[in-house]
């Protein structure tokens, strides 16, 4: 299972490489679960990373405005993003999210085919009017995208578990695997989590806050150390 961690900046960046992680996931907590960082940003952490790990990056908890987006998505992609990772936050149907998602993907595409692009969506999306989580994979199958991921949008301490059952989580992998498709699977995830979503069989766990020190994804810092001993369980 690969682990997807999220820093903010370079300096971030760096404990995430030292401690193993497979995806660096440039990220801005403070615009929200799936905050958008700056292109800079982006840039300069492509710059620190090896070659051979993948630069991950969100587009933030987007809005249902597919112009918007698309354009969005090409900064993160022309600043050095290997992922382009778009919440699902403000879409509210499959129609509006898909619309949405294949756009992203023809502006992405246009530039790299070879970019990856992540459709997000959201286990506690209830909470938030977002589109209903366990359709996440047909929208990314009928968007043409390459990953279908599960995040959750309110960042409070509950976890992607406390919205969506084991089993139901193993039957959004199977259908994502089914469609020819990569999971992720995020969501305030702790170290005890992490055989669990082996089992399930997730392509990739995304993890900040339990990659923080004191767990803490807004106000901690990710460090070398909690990262190993999170990629040590996924191995
Ligand atoms: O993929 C990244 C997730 O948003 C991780 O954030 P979290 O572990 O703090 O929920």
């Amino acid at each position: 299972m690969i682990l997807l961690v999220s820093p903010i900046d370079v300096e971030e960046a760096k404990e995430a490489i030292a401690g193993g992680a497979d995806i660096i996931d440039v990220k801005n907590p403070k615009e929200g679960s799936l905050g958008a960082n700056f292109p800079w940003m982006i840039k300069a952490i492509r710059e620190v990373t090896p070659k051979d790990l993948l630069v991950s990056a969100t587009v933030g908890d987007v809005p249902y405005k597919p112009g918007t987006i698309s354009l969005a998505a090409v900064g993160a992609a022309i600043s050095g993003a290997d992922y382009i990772k778009v919440g699902l936050y403000g879409v509210k149907n499959y129609y509006q999210a898909v619309e949405l998602m294949k756009n992203v993907v023809r502006a992405v595409k246009d530039i790299d085919e070879d970019k990856i692009v992540v459709a997000a969506g959201y286990a506690d999306a209830h909470r938030v009017g977002a589109v209903e989580p366990l359709i996440i994979p047909k929208i990314a199958r009928d968007a043409g995208c390459d990953v279908a991921m599960l995040d959750t949008a309110i960042k409070d301490g509950k976890t992607l578990f406390d919205f969506q059952s084991k089993e139901i989580l193993a039957e959004f992998v199977e259908e994502t695997h089914d469609y020819g498709l990569k999971c992720a699977l995020a969501g305030s995830i702790k170290k005890e989590h992490i055989p669990i979503l082996k089992e399930i069989g997730t392509d990739i766990v995304g993890v900040r806050g339990a990659a923080c020190k004191g767990g803490d994804r807004n106000n901690g810092r990710i460090d070398r150390e909690l990262v190993r001993e999170l990629k040590e369980l996924c191995k």
